[in-house]
């Protein structure tokens, strides 16, 4: 299957349902007009005063209500529910791929107006098109070597294909990209989650400011829309306020947060909170580290000993070390990468606030220097902007314009 037959299927998403839920969508794309008295909404079948739509809203916020129990109503409860109550439906295909657009907007404003000018001045590619392209990536923060394996990826394609033109050159820079971050790896952006009736233990490493606390609660709330119960621990008993920081969330997604005083051993809090989750029969137990970097050594004798509390009471655990870090602070994330690669066995990468850079390349120099895989991205501050790491997703997001063309030649 051609690169960007696969592309298309894994954007709409290819089950018979989710070809409905794009069709529906294309269907009803609201128009908005005006006249002098009112505002009219018109969609294929119907016309609607924005009243009546107001109130279809409101009728709907209600009906949710009154099937959601609130924060308040579960904080009552001594005993934690084993199957939560809020099973989302699942998003569409279509409408994760418009979080990745909406959340590399910053990136592909800054990063794609350069290539299109390039395109524009230069036509033809040749050399000096190569070099500024070269250079256009390294300020994306793509990184060095990414960048030198990417350019010769293209050079030797136009060779191959005999591409004289520069229009179109995002969709080759595209197809190379995702290749380049899929070289040789197996499907692991998963979460390692295990068998139902089993405890998954996940530890969260970073340091203080990356966004890790909101993070935690972004991902328990996902794993409770998926049906799991979850309970997290407070290991960060460090930082002033991030016990509270942490109960906050944990009351916002509907929680049980387990924790000790300021200043107690954490890894005393995460043997507490492994007995507490198996006593409730949890499914998941989110952990909370500290995040002091200034001294490696204290890090990782932290980090050793809350591993080594985890893996003697459930071998084979913890089950994920997520490392979060923080896509706007560039190429800094990395040296932090490194620091916490030798410290402790991190699994995957969280990277945060992946909305707020215009450097998305990030990712690419994460995967390429690390080779550690990014598994969830943070594309913005509402609860469900965590999303799963998705090279093809990506690509849209850097380069959604270019590459809509390339995918209506596909029906054509
Ligand atoms: N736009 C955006 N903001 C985010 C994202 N993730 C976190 N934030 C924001 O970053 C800020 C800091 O996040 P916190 O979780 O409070 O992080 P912290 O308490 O400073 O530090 P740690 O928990 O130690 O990492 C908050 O305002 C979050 O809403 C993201 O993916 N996108």
């Amino acid at each position: 299957m051609s690169f960007f037959k696969r592309l298309k299927e894994k954007l709409i998403g290819n089950t018979e349902e989710e070809k409905v839920q794009q069709e529906q969508l294309e269907d009803s794309e609201v128009e908005v007009k005006s006249d002098d008295s009112s505002f009219i909404i018109e969609n294929n079948e119907q016309t609607k005063s924005v009243e009546e739509i107001v109130d279809e809203v409101i009728e709907e916020i209600e009906e949710a209500e009154k099937t959601t129990e609130t924060v308040t109503d579960r904080l009552d409860e001594k005993e934690l529910e084993p199957v939560e109550e809020v099973v989302e439906k699942k998003p569409s295909a279509w409408s994760i791929t418009q979080k990745f657009k909406q959340g590399l907007s910053k990136t592909r404003n800054t990063f794609t107006s350069k290539v299109n000018d390039l395109v524009a001045r230069y036509r033809k590619v040749d050399e000096d098109f190569f070099e500024e392209l070269e250079e256009v990536l390294l300020q994306a923060d793509v990184g060095f070597d990414t960048v030198m394996e990417l350019m010769d990826k293209l050079r030797f394609e136009v060779q191959r294909k005999n591409i004289k033109d520069t229009e179109g050159i995002q969709a080759i820079i595209s197809e190379k990209l995702v290749e380049i971050y899929e070289a040789g790896e197996e499907d692991i952006a998963e979460l390692n989650l295990q068998p139902d009736g089993e405890l998954t233990v996940i530890l969260f490493v970073g340091v203080n400011g990356v966004g890790k606390t909101t993070t935690i609660g972004k991902l328990a709330h996902r794993l409770k829309s998926q049906g799991k119960s979850v309970i997290l621990a407070a290991g960060d008993t460090f930082r002033a306020g991030a016990i509270d920081q942490l109960q906050v969330w944990g009351d916002r997604v509907g929680c049980e947060v387990i924790k000790q005083s300021e200043g107690s051993d954490p890894a005393a809090v995460i043997y507490d909170a492994i007995g507490a989750a198996r006593k409730r029969g949890a499914d998941v137990l989110i952990c909370d580290t500290a995040g002091r970097l200034q001294n490696k050594v204290n890090l990782m004798k932290e980090l050793e000993k809350v591993h080594r509390v985890i893996s003697r009471e459930i071998p084979n655990a913890p089950h994920e070390v997520l490392l979060a870090l923080d896509a706007t602070t560039g190429q800094n994330a990395l040296v932090q990468a490194q620091t916490f690669k030798e410290a402790t066995n991190v699994t995957g990468i969280v990277l945060t606030k992946l909305d707020g850079t215009a450097k998305g390349g990030i990712v690419l120099a994460i995967r390429n220097k690390l080779h550690i895989p990014v598994k969830f991205v943070g594309l913005g501050e509402k609860m469900d902007d965590l999303q799963p790491f998705d090279a093809e997703r990506y690509v849209y997001g850097l380069f959604a314009e270019g590459l809509e063309k390339e995918l209506e030649k596909i029906d054509e």
